[in-house]
C-alpha cells in the first residue's frame, strides 16, 4: 500500500491553503465541512471562496511568504506556480507540518481522497494518484450505491448501539445482533419512510424498547 489512510479530527485546527483557484477552493470547502479553521493565503480568489468567507474561512490577498506558515496543523499548496508550490513543500518540511502540493504529488506528505459524505458514512476513495478521473468517477458510483437514506440510517444504528452500550457491554452477542441489522434492508424502509416496517425489524432483532420514533426522533 503506497499511502496508509486515516481519518484526521480537524475540528477548530487552523490549516493553511495558499493558492486561490478552483483546486484551492475544493481543498478549503474540504476542510471547512470537517470544522478546520481555514486561512487562504493568494494573490486571488474564486467567487465561490469570495461567498464562502466566514469567520471559519479566512482570506488573505498577497503572495505567499514563509512567514504564513506560522504554527500551522496542514498546508496545501495548491499555487499555479511549482516553484512557489515546492518553496512551500520545502518551508513544511523544515517545520514538520505535513504538507500537500497540488502538483507534486511525489513531494507531499499526503494526498486527498474522492468523499461520499452521508453523514457519519463517509467512503474516501483513493487511486495513490493514478488516476483522479476513476477516483471521482468511483464516487458518483457510490453515491449511487449509498442513498442520503444513509444519514438516517446511521443515526439509528448508532444510537441502538448506544442504547445497548449504555445497558450492557456484551460484545459476542451485540456482534451478531448488529450484523443482522445491517443485513436488514434497514436503508431502503427509510428511504420510503416505512415505519411499520422499521419497528418489525427493532422489534424482531432487539426486543421491546427500541422503536424508530424515539431512536431517531422524525420531524413531522
Ligand atoms: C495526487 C493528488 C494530490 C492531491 O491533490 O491531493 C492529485 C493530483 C492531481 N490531480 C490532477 C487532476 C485532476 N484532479 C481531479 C480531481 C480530484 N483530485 C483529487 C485528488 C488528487 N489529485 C490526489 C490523488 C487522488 C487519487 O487519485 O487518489 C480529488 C480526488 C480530491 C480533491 O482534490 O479534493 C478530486 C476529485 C474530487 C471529486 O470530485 O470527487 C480531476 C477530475 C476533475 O477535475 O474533474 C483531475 C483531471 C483528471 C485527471 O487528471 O485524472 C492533477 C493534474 C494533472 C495534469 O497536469 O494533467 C494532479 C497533479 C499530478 O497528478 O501530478
Ligand atoms: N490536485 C488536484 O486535484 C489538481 C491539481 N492541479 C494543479 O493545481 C494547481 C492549481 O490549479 P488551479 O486551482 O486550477 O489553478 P488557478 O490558476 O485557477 O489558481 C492558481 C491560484 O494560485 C494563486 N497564486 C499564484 N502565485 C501565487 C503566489 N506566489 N502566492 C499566492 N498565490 C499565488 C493565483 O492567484 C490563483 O488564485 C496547478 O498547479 C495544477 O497543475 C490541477 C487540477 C487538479
Amino acid at each position: 500500500m503506497k499511502y496508509y489512510p486515516i481519518f484526521l479530527d480537524l475540528k477548530d485546527r487552523d490549516c493553511l491553503v495558499v493558492g486561490g483557484g478552483g483546486v484551492a477552493t475544493r481543498k478549503t470547502m474540504g476542510l471547512c465541512r470537517a470544522g478546520a479553521r481555514v486561512r487562504v493565503v493568494s494573490k486571488g480568489f474564486s467567487q465561490k471562496l469570495e461567498a464562502q468567507k466566514n469567520d471559519n474561512i479566512r482570506l488573505e490577498c498577497k503572495p505567499y511568504e514563509t512567514s504564513d506558515l506560522g504554527e500551522v496543523f496542514l498546508v496545501f499548496a495548491a499555487t499555479s506556480s511549482r516553484e512557489v508550490n515546492l518553496r512551500i513543500q520545502e518551508d513544511a518540511r523544515d517545520r514538520g507540518i505535513l504538507c500537500n502540493i497540488a502538483d507534486a504529488p511525489e513531494r507531499s506528505d499526503f494526498i486527498l481522497p474522492s468523499v461520499v459524505e452521508r453523514g457519519d458514512l463517509v467512503c474516501a476513495v483513493s487511486t495513490s494518484g493514478s488516476s483522479p478521473a476513476l477516483a471521482k468517477k468511483i464516487r458518483k458510483d457510490l453515491e449511487q450505491m449509498f442513498g442520503p437514506e444513509y444519514t438516517g440510517f446511521l443515526l439509528l444504528m448508532g444510537n441502538i448501539r448506544k442504547k445497548m452500550l449504555e445497558e450492557d457491554h456484551d460484545p459476542v452477542s451485540h456482534k451478531k445482533i448488529f450484523t443482522a441489522l445491517v443485513e436488514k434492508n434497514l436503508p431502503a424502509m427509510i428511504a420510503a419512510n416505512d415505519e411499520t416496517r422499521i419497528n418489525l425489524v427493532l422489534v424482531e432483532l432487539l426486543g421491546p424498547g427500541f422503536d424508530y420514533q424515539s431512536l431517531v426522533p422524525q420531524e413531522q
